[in-house]
């Protein structure tokens, strides 16, 4: 099993380029489920997770060429409906085929997708907008049946906001027959990229970026060429890095417009930053200062945040308050930051950090993909070295982050 080695104290220097976002390139893939036509997708990241999804749907029967960042899609030989446990169990995001698939195809089998470290996680919603569509649902031996000849419109409102949710219901009302008005919508900008390519591929929709989605069906989508949202997550990530250790970087390829709730905190930590349309460049100098926030839905401040912006907290200049709202377990890092020698405790979904003047390096492990991001911060800014393991984790979302973060002067390395 893989493991980071981390010798911490060294400032950031030099341009770090974004990649294509994790949360958007799943759902989209899918959307080559939806299609007979091709669907050229570029700026798709290298993750596990992609690969993960590609092998899922190649198992389909969708054609897959993929070249660099480039994966072009054909869906005109699938032939089998369904997600097995095998592949699902590694990838929670494996339900996004089953709107695509019930929706074109009549039926589907999906796995259930359990629960794992952030929380149970459960896909009722998914169900139960499905149902309202008009599908017949069982679910037997851990498996989710879906069957409809043809989906029909309706008005859905979801009991929470629900980010998979929202493009799963999206997903299959583009090809149900009438309108469907989902209400209480995700706005995630990874949704919205979602939304635009559907669009491009012929599906009418309004509300694009609203909590208001309403489709139109349509008989068929045709195929359409896409370039994948940049990853608002990576890219703050990187800017909790430079926070941390100091420095001075340019993140480039990068969305600004959707990151402003990141920002926000960033600045009242004390980085200092240059804004463009494109790109971020980024200075810290002294001791960060501490930030206190709630997790909530887009656009309030990004719960796949929570962890990295604590990792800063821990060496900060006074004493802060975290609040996790969205997933009920995602303080699973708090241990192993307090291994590195923070100060944290937590009360509920509630963790109050006691900022420390320097953490100290140590053996940590990874349980889950954002922790193993608060982990590496913790371990740039931390005196000596860290050993952080199980970072599977880590692969599975962010594209090479240690040959990234290299390059502009970390210390890390992987060890096989
Ligand atoms: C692949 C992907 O895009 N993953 C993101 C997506 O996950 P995901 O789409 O799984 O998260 P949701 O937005 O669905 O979850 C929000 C909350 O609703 C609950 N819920 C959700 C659906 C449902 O049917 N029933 C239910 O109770 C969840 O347990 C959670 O407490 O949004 C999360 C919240 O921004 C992010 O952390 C994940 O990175
Ligand atoms: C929780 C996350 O992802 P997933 O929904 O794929 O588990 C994440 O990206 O932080």
């Amino acid at each position: 099993m893989d493991k980071l080695q981390i010798v911490g104290g060294k400032r950031l220097n030099g341009d770090i380029t974004i990649s294509g976002a994790k949360n958007a390139a799943l759902p989209i893939l899918c959307a080559g489920l939806l299609t007979a036509g091709d669907l050229e997708l570029s700026n798709v990241p290298h993750l596990h997770d992609v690969k993960t999804m590609l092998k899922l749907l190649a198992q389909t029967g969708l054609k897959v060429q993929q070249e660099g960042e480039t994966v072009i899609l054909n869906g005109s030989a699938i032939d089998t409906l369904e997600a097995p446990y095998e592949m699902v169990k590694t990838m929670r995001a494996s339900i996004l085929v089953l709107g695509p698939l019930l929706a074109r195809f009549g039926e589907a089998k999906v796995s259930l997708p359990g629960g794992c470290a952030i929380g149970s996680r459960p896909v009722d919603q998914h169900i139960l907008g499905l149902e309202a569509l008009g599908a017949e649902i069982t679910i037997e031996g851990g498996y989710i049946y879906a069957k409809c000849p043809k989906l029909k419109g309706a008005s859905i409102r979801t009991e929470m906001i629900t980010v998979t949710g929202t493009e799963n219901l999206l997903m299959a009302a583009t090809l149900a027959e009438g309108e469907t008005i989902l209400e209480n919508a995700a706005q995630e900008p990874e949704v919205t990229d979602l939304a635009n390519l559907l669009v491009a591929m012929g599906a009418k929709i309004d509300g694009i970026g609203t909590g208001r989605l309403v489709i139109q069906g349509v008989p068929a989508l045709h195929g359409a060429k896409h370039a994948v949202i940049s990853d608002r997550i990576e890219a703050a990530t990187f800017l909790c890095a430079v926070a941390a250790t100091g420095g001075d970087i340019i993140l480039r390829n990068t969305r600004t417009d959707i990151l402003d709730a990141a920002l926000d905190k960033l600045r009242e930590i004390g980085l200092i930053m240059d804004v463009g349309a494109d790109s971020i460049r980024a200075t810290m100098d002294g001791r960060p200062r501490p930030v206190s926030f709630s997790t909530t839905e887009y656009p309030g401040f990004p719960t796949d945040m929570q962890a990295q912006f604590m990792a800063v907290n821990t060496i900060a200049g006074g004493t802060s308050e975290v609040k996790e709202t969205i997933f009920e377990n995602r303080f699973m890092h708090v241990q192993e930051m307090n291994r590195l020698g923070a100060h944290i405790r937590t009360d509920g979904n509630t963790a109050h950090i006691a900022g420390v003047f320097r953490l100290r390096g140590a053996p940590v492990m990874a349980t889950d993909l954002r922790a193993s991001a608060s982990l590496v911060i913790a371990g740039m800014a931390a005196e000596g070295t860290t050993l952080i393991d199980r970072i599977y984790h880590l692969d599975r979302g962010y594209d090479r982050m240690e040959v990234k973060l290299s390059q502009v002067g970390a210390d890390i390395v992987r060890i096989k």
